[in-house]
């Protein structure tokens, strides 16, 4: 469903993303997870067609994600990471923003608005104007208006992030159903559990490089995966030093 080869991206002196190779199969749930600054916001940026590569190439579907974007797009749903939405729209009408979009029929979006407003719980926000929402439900209509147009692959970047644990569940059993249907999910998370719990497969990528994917048990071996991504991440550091934030300023 998605071949990523040799994928490089730099900033000035920066080198956010160094030769990433990925291959994600039909129906896999994917994680990608680095420590901050590893380049996986960059990474999927490049997969979903918002920042043009340096290096590398992107297929999604057999179709080339810089070399014909249009149909590309068409099969990708994207929760980016900063969300800048259109938040003076309701949410219904952010939906059906997204929607017609994506050429659906305004009957169509409204169906699927509200099956996608009950999946989510946010039935009673529907009318109202998305820069009231919490953190968490802007996720959520994020969330909803990446899926309206039923695509092939989704790409969300951390997902559950501000999303509470109830809901983060719901999320996830839609997300698996998806996935049991044919849909394939990459996503990025700092939830090693979830990850591990979730995701068939997972990528670890420490400063630009993928230094393990596979299964998850390949990737993980004898340890949880927390404990190999501490372990590829550098090891933990001492908390030494900061004695003054023990010295109280009154
Ligand atoms: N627009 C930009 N201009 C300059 N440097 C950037 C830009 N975007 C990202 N970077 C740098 O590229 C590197 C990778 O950043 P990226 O956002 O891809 O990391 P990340 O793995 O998603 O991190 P986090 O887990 O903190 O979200 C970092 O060093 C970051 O400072």
């Amino acid at each position: 469903m998605l071949a990523v080869h040799g994928l490089s991206k730099h900033y000035g002196q920066i080198v956010a993303v160094d030769d990433v190779s990925l291959d994600v199969r039909e129906g896999s749930f994917y994680g990608i997870v680095g420590p901050n600054g590893a380049g996986k916001t960059t990474t999927l940026s490049m997969i979903t067609g918002l920042l043009r590569p340096d290096e590398g190439r992107i297929v999604v579907h057999g179709v080339d994600v810089w070399t014909e974007p249009v149909r590309a797009k068409h099969v990708i749903g994207v929760l980016p990471d900063k969300l800048r939405l259109f938040d003076r729209l309701t949410g219904a009408q952010f939906l059906h923003y997204a929607g017609t979009l994506r050429g659906l029929s305004a009957k169509t979006v409204r169906a699927r608005t509200s099956d996608l407003a009950v999946a989510f719980g946010i039935e009673d926000a529907l009318d109202r104007l998305v820069a009231d929402y919490s953190a968490g439900m802007t996720k959520k209509i994020a969330l909803a208006a990446a899926m309206i147009h039923s695509p092939r692959l989704l790409v969300l970047d951390e997902p559950f992030e501000s999303v509470d644990p109830v809901s983060a569940a719901n999320v996830i059993d839609i997300l698996q159903r998806y996935t049991a249907a044919g849909g394939t999910v990459v996503l990025s998370s700092h939830g090693m559990d979830m990850i591990q719990r979730v995701c068939d497969s997972v990528a670890i990528i420490v400063r630009g490089k993928v230094l393990a994917a596979g299964t998850i048990d390949e990737v993980r071996g004898e340890q949880t995966l927390e404990e190999r991504f501490v372990e590829l991440a550098g090891g933990r550091k001492a908390a030494e030093g900061m004695e003054w934030l023990h010295s109280f300023s009154d």
